[in-house]
Parts: C-alpha cells; structure tokens; sequence
C-alpha cells in the first residue's frame, strides 16, 4: 500500500521550487523562514549543486533559514558586508488581495522584515490555503515584544481592541523565545480594516519591536494549488 501524497506539501514543494528558479547566478539572496520556504533554499542548494547556478550568497532571516542553507552549502554574507539584496523568498501566514501580509507563524518576522523590504524583488511563496480577502480573517497578528514590556504591552493592545495572547512553546515549558531573546504576542482582531495604519501603531507601542503586517513590499505573490490532482503554481 502506497502513503497518500500529503496535498499541501505537494503544494509547498512546486511553489519553492518555483520560486528558487527566479534566483540567477552571481546574486544576493534574501533566505526566509518556514516550512514552504526551506523547498526554496533546498532547490536553491540542488541548483548550486548541479552548477546550474554560480556564485551567490544567502542572507538568511533566522537560525533556521541558516541552518538549512548551510545543509544545502549555500554561502552566506550578512548585512554589514553587502549593499544590496537582489531577490528574497519568503512565506506568509496570510496574503490579501493586495499582495500585503501576515508573517512570524514561525516567530522570525523582525529578522524577515528586516530583509525582506531590503530587497530589490520579494517573492512570497504560499499554498492557496494563506490567501484571504482581508487581513487578520483567519490568523493572529504577531508582535514581538522585549520581554519586561509584555505586561503593558499587552494592556496597550487590548485597549486598541485586539485579544492579546503570548505565545506559549509546544515542545517547551514556558513562552516562545525569539532568535532575537524576545517574546511573541499573538493578536487576534475582529477585522483589520485598515492594515497600513495598524502596522505603524503597534510599532508606536513602547516595548514592542516588530510585528508581522508587511505592507507594499511583495512583488511577486506565486501561489500553489492542486489542479486534477497535480500541483501547479500561479501568481499574483
Ligand atoms: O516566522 C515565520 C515566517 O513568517 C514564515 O514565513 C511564515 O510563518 C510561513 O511559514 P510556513 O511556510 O511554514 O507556513
């Protein structure tokens, strides 16, 4: 008996494989986090590896981005030793009409943002199942946040109508610490109606120091399906 085809990770394989053809030889690669995104580097490294590809290097966006590029022998800089990032693949938790985003699922957007905003081309790898009408409709915003701010961080958001939650470790005792030694605060809203404008007041917060709505920054939006049983990769 043959193991039934996990559909979204079909979905997630085709799309960063997509997305790591878009990278050319001799470029700056902005390398982000997550499950879709690791496709990406992995196919990144196969085509270094075959020689389809030459002389790039990978500005990873947390400790796990950088462990699987250095599994996959892909080089790496860091920001104070180049000017430029070419191109950058990175996920999302939720993508609207718009191209805007919800990112950090994974607890990495400071680092992502950071990168992603840097480059001359983003391109978002999702699976159909991110796309939403409207921001916040199905996921929470995340807020990193320094960890002796949490508690009037938390009451700063609840006054702005969100329902605050820490993120709390699955296979750890105790909150979720970021690459950066923060926490996370989960936000839910009942609709974002405006995302340009709540980004910049959750940042205004004191104590916060990043949170996960990317707005006007990706390009390119390549999204996967499942079509008649085949995965295919459109875009947005
Ligand atoms: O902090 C994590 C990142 O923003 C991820 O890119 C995002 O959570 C999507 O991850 P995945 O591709 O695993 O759904």
């Amino acid at each position: 008996m043959t193991a039934a085809v996990d559909p979204v990770k079909l979905m997630k394989q085709e799309v960063g494989k997509a997305a790591a053809a878009h990278v050319k030889s001799g470029s700056i690669v902005g390398l982000g986090t997550g499950s879709t995104t690791a496709y990406a580097i992995q196919y990144i490294g196969d085509r270094l590896k075959s020689g389809e590809l030459n002389d790039i290097k990978g500005v990873p966006t947390s400790f796990q981005a950088e462990v699987l590029a250095k599994q996959y022998s892909i080089p790496l800089t860091t920001l104070d030793a180049i000017d430029h990032i070419d191109i950058a693949i990175d996920g999302a938790d939720e993508v609207d009409p718009q191209k805007n985003l919800i990112k950090g699922g994974g607890a990495a957007h400071t680092r992502e943002k950071v990168v992603d905003y840097l480059a001359d081309q983003f391109i978002v790898v999702v699976d159909s199942g991110k796309l939403v009408d409207r921001l916040g409709s199905v996921f929470a915003v995340p807020v990193e946040v320094i960890p002796m701010a949490i508690a009037p961080v938390i009451q700063a958001i609840a006054k702005l109508g969100g329902k605050p939650e820490l993120r709390m470790g699955i296979k750890k005792a105790g909150p979720v610490i970021t690459d950066q030694g923060n926490m996370v605060i989960d936000v839910k809203f009942d609709t974002i109606d405006d995302p340009v404008s709540l980004e910049k007041t959750l940042n205004n917060i004191p104590g916060v120091l990043e949170n996960g709505i990317f707005v006007n920054c990706a390009d390119l939006v390549l999204i996967g399906e499942v079509k008649d049983g085949q995965p295919i990769v459109r875009q947005l």
